[in-house]
């Protein structure tokens, strides 16, 4: 059964220092999400969309408050966490098949056998439609395909939760429309739990269940979250004079561009 308290941010605080000057950049962020939700951050450059993640991912330690995950917290990186970064992170000297491989090796030695670690990873690679490419290297596959083996990397560590940071931030809007379609089908297909930044409104709500919508910095948290009460699938030609979307849509926009207007044209 789904599990309703997942993942809990609780009372997250973040400042950087330099030398005598302190920053605080993210204050008092709390929320819970479920097993198998699909939540979308966004909020204005700068706000801290990246600091969360990276808080939930381990990667940078938490100043008050702290990140449970299935009653237990989490404060450094684990492969139950997998992240999927904005710019394609593959090993240039490794095929396709191997920059897999190097996670599921990793994760999986001891557990699966090496012919279960190789059908787990074309498997994979299946999932994103990446295995006609599988001895190719990064640079001989397009931004979309680089991105597409990241996810498949990501998701070949059979994580708890899939992070996503910008995913498709670097990608032209025919390939992101794709790749968006994708990660959709693969979410009704493996209900994981997935947390995704982007700065794409439309984004946000095509693809979750929630968005969270930041305040901006500095000291920025959760401003509203909305409930996309959409049916899944969904089609992204059938939204466009859908009235929820349309209204989903309206409110996230409200929300960025007249409530919490970018700092820079604030004024
Ligand atoms: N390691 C660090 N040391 C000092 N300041 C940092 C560090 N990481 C982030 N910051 C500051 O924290 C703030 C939030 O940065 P962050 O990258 O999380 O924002 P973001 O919302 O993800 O931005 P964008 O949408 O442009 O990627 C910024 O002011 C940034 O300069």
């Amino acid at each position: 059964m789904a599990n309703n308290s997942y993942l809990k941010l609780e009372q997250i605080g973040k400042s950087f220092s330099r030398g005598p000057a302190t920053t605080e950049v993210l204050r008092d962020i709390s929320m819970i999400i479920n097993e198998g939700e699909y939540v979308s951050i966004i909020g204005h450059s700068g706000c801290g969309k990246s600091t969360l993640l990276n808080i939930i991912a381990g990667l940078t330690p938490v100043t008050t408050g702290g990140v449970i995950l299935e009653e237990r917290e989490v404060n450094s990186p684990g492969p139950e966490r997998a992240v999927v970064f904005q710019n394609h992170s593959l090993l240039p000297w490794l095929t396709v098949y191997e920059n897999v491989a190097l996670a599921v090796n990793k994760v999986f030695a001891g557990k699966k056998s090496r012919a279960e670690r190789h059908d787990w990873i074309e498997h994979n690679l299946q999932l994103v439609h990446m295995l006609h490419a599988r001895d190719k290297r990064p640079a001989e596959i397009s931004g979309g395909m680089k991105q597409r083996v990241g996810i498949a990397r990501g998701l070949a560590m059979e994580p708890k939760i899939l992070l996503l940071d910008e995913p498709f931030g670097a990608l032209d809007a025919l390939t992101r429309a794709h790749l968006q379609d994708s990660i959709m089908e693969i979410h009704m297909k493996l209900g994981n739990t997935m947390v995704m930044i982007t700065h794409d409104v439309d984004e946000a709500i095509f693809l979750s269940d929630r968005v969270v919508m930041m305040t901006n910095g500095p000291a920025a948290t959760i401003g509203e979250i909305l409930d996309v009460k959409l049916q899944r699938p969904r089609r992204r030609l059938e939204l466009v004079n859908n009235k929820a979307y349309t209204e989903a849509r309206a409110a996230v926009l409200e929300f960025l561009y007249a409530r919490h207007k970018a700092p820079t044209i604030a004024a």
